[in-house]
């Protein structure tokens, strides 16, 4: 990597640098919260991972850094695989639009390629940024105001299920919450989801099981709604704070849902019929879900919690022959795609992807005439299958081969995937 003069790029191996790194994580993003605050909070910096870049100059110190979680089992379509995700990108305003970011990203990819992983992820701060790097947004999000008191489908079994509330305790209910949001992306104990990645390191366990008073925003403490069967085994569970607030001395409060995890279909009802139903709430905020969870389908009116959606996750594919032969497909094809890549090199070129019956592909080199010509980013785009090879072919960014037509639908129905992309945490 070749950084401009006067800047070079150092591993932060323990919290030595924390100060540093959340003086700068503080000026990249600015935060009410006091900075000794800051410092006593569970901070998630995968160290080892954690990148900074020095600079000399009159006050020496960080410019800029950024970090990676190694996800070893980040959810793709039919499959789990290792994925380099990206976090904790900061350049100080002293020091931006000098190529910093350019160069980490840099680092980054050969990083992850280093380790293994095929794929980096992320979540975007701004929807621009990323796209030029070859990360194609691939899963999105929906969020939600439904009305208190709401009208809900009726599911059988519901009402059978019983209901627990507790303060939350992070020692008591981490490990229940955990579990049930890693079985629900797995099947057969939950539906599947691709990117719908869980707390795998220690460091995100612990910042996902805090609740210090710094980032509750005026709301009350966290509070733990848990579902159980009759057996007692917890089949959900809504992490939720209420903000009380009166108009004119009618009750006008807000819950606001910090995630909603159910493992069927009676669950998921139970656990929505008691947060769309607590006293002196007018509003139930949630989000971000994915844009197919179940409450939308639950909803008699769904147009009435006003859904909004936008970009959840990014996937940006860097080896592309492992990748592609690291999820399942929908449905067999045999397709030559030319993908253009500007900063991987390697990725670049004619491939063919064979999948059979069962949904694995083959991906090798091929002197074929190609059929669909893409670049690395609608690749990753489609990566998680929700993302439509067809819908980005019309939006004019695969480019498809004269009488090729055919072999888009294919591939844009084997790539696709019966369950959306999604994920419950921004990270
Ligand atoms: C995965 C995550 O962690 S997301 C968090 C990202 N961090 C933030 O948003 C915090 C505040 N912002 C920053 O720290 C910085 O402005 C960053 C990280 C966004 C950009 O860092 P810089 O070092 O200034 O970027 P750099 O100079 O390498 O620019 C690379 C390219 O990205 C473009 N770019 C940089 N920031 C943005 C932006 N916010 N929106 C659109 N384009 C951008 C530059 O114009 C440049 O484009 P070019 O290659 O066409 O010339």
């Amino acid at each position: 990597m070749t950084l401009p003069d006067g800047y070079r790029l150092t591993r932060l191996d323990d919290d030595s640098r924390l100060r540093e790194v959340i003086a700068l994580d503080a000026w990249a993003f600015p935060t009410e919260v006091a900075f000794d605050e800051l410092l006593r909070l569970e901070q998630p910096l995968p160290w080892g991972r954690v990148w900074g870049v020095e600079h000399g100059g009159s006050a020496p110190g960080l410019a800029a850094m950024y970090g990676a979680y190694a996800l070893s089992a980040y959810p793709v379509p039919g499959a789990e695989t290792a994925c380099g995700w990206l976090t904790w990108v900061g350049v100080h305003p002293g020091h931006r639009r000098r190529g910093l970011l350019r160069e980490m990203i840099a680092h980054h990819f050969a990083d992850c390629l280093e380790r293994g992983e095929a794929i980096s992820g992320l979540t975007a701060a701004e929807a621009a940024i990323y796209g030029r790097f070859g990360y194609g947004m691939a899963a999105p999000q929906v969020s939600l105001t439904i009305p208190r008191g709401a009208a809900l489908r009726p599911i059988a079994g519901s009402a059978a299920l019983a209901v627990e509330m507790h303060e939350w305790d992070a020692a008591r209910h981490g490990p229940v919450v955990a579990r049930l949001h890693r079985a629900y992306a797995r099947v057969p104990e939950g539906i599947g989801r691709p990117g719908w990645a869980s707390w795998e390191t220690p460091e995100l366990r612990r910042a996902q099981d805090q609740d210090p008073p710094a980032l509750r925003q005026g709301l009350e403490a966290q509070r733990l709604l848990l579902i159980t069967n009759a057996a007692g085994e917890p089949r959900g569970y809504a992490r939720f704070r209420r903000k009380s607030a009166w108009n004119r001395d009618v009750a006008d409060g807000t819950v606001q849902v910090r995630d909603a995890v159910a493992l069927d279909a009676a669950a998921a009802h139970r656990l929505w019929s008691v947060l769309l139903d607590l006293d002196l709430m007018a509003r139930i905020e949630a989000g971000p879900l994915p844009v197919d969870d179940p409450i939308l389908s639950l909803l008699v009116d769904a147009r009435a919690a006003m859904p909004t959606t936008r970009d959840l996750q990014w996937i940006r594919i860097l080896d592309l022959p492992r990748a592609l032969a690291g999820r399942r497909y929908a449905a067999p094809a045999d397709v030559v795609l030319e993908v253009t890549d500007a900063l991987i090199p390697a990725n670049a070129g004619r491939w063919r992807v064979r999948v059979d019956a069962s949904g694995r592909a083959e991906v090798a080199r091929s002197e074929d005439p190609a059929e669909l010509r893409l670049d690395i980013r609608e690749l990753g785009a489609a990566h998680l299958g929700t993302v439509s090879l067809a819908a980005l072919a019309q939006a004019g960014l695969v480019d498809v081969a004269d009488g090729s037509h055919a072999a888009l639908a294919r591939a844009a129905t084997a790539w696709s995937w019966p369950i959306a992309a999604g994920g419950s945490w921004v990270f």
